[in-house]
């Protein structure tokens, strides 16, 4: 079977979710690189994007554009979704959180440097202040080792993904949650995960000013 294959910039932004999605559930993918206009006019002229946006995702003899979309999908498509829809809600709720603060550092890379400072100590202050406290909760509560149903979930991907973000910004977050601590270490340790945390695989890294370039000169922006 022909593998998945992403359509997005050189970087993070809102495809990195994606390609957490996907190696987690050890999908193998292809990626095409948007570095110039003509590759995304191409794609434009050629009808793939939706809304003229990327991500963009071909899978399944389907071209699909809007990030949640195809986070959903591949949810589901994976079993990584909950058993009912009672979890899967739950799952959209916790995922909606870490997409909303990934997206503030998504976001904070194409600011000028004293507001992206300002915005990441906003996002490191969001961390602690809203998003940790929650999941912390949910972990105590529900004392499981997965935040859903106890069993492995899209959520727990996503979780993991956003907890390593924020630490890249503020390494010393973790230690006053320690049951996000424990999460962490264990979640990392899922096979499929620890290999696309090793250095050569999918995972892109921080934006850089060349990243924040080449989506500016594309997009002109
Ligand atoms: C200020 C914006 C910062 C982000 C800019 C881009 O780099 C990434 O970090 C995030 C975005 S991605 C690029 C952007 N895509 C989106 O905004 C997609 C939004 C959609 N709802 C989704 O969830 O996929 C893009 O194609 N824009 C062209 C344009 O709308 O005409």
């Amino acid at each position: 079977a022909t593998k998945p294959k992403l359509f997005y910039f050189r970087g993070r932004g809102r495809m990195e979710s994606i390609r957490w999605l996907l190696a987690a559930a050890g999908v193998e993918f292809e990626e095409e690189f948007i570095e110039t206009t003509e590759q995304y006019e191409k794609l434009l002229k050629d009808g793939r994007l939706l809304f003229g946006q990327v991500p963009m995702v071909e899978i399944d003899g389907m071209v699909l554009t809007q990030t949640r979309a195809i986070l959903s999908y591949l949810a589901a498509k994976y079993d990584l979704y909950g058993k009912d829809l009672k979890e899967t809600v739950r799952i959209n709720m916790y995922t909606d959180g870490t997409l909303d603060l990934m997206l503030m550092i998504a976001v904070a890379a194409f600011k000028p440097p004293a507001e992206k400072e300002e915005s990441l100590a906003l996002v490191v202050k969001r961390a602690k202040t809203r998003y940790f406290p929650v999941f912390e909760k949910i972990l105590k509560d529900h004392g499981e080792d997965f935040l859903v149903g106890n069993k492995f979930s899209w959520a727990d991907i996503q979780l993991l993904e956003a907890i390593l973000m924020v630490e890249e910004l503020d390494a010393s977050v973790l230690p006053e949650f320690p049951l996000l601590k424990a999460f962490k270490t264990r979640i990392s340790n899922i096979p499929t995960i620890k290999k696309f945390l090793q250095p050569g695989s999918q995972r892109k890294p921080p934006p850089d000013s060349h990243y924040v370039e080449v989506v500016r000169s594309v997009l002109h922006f």
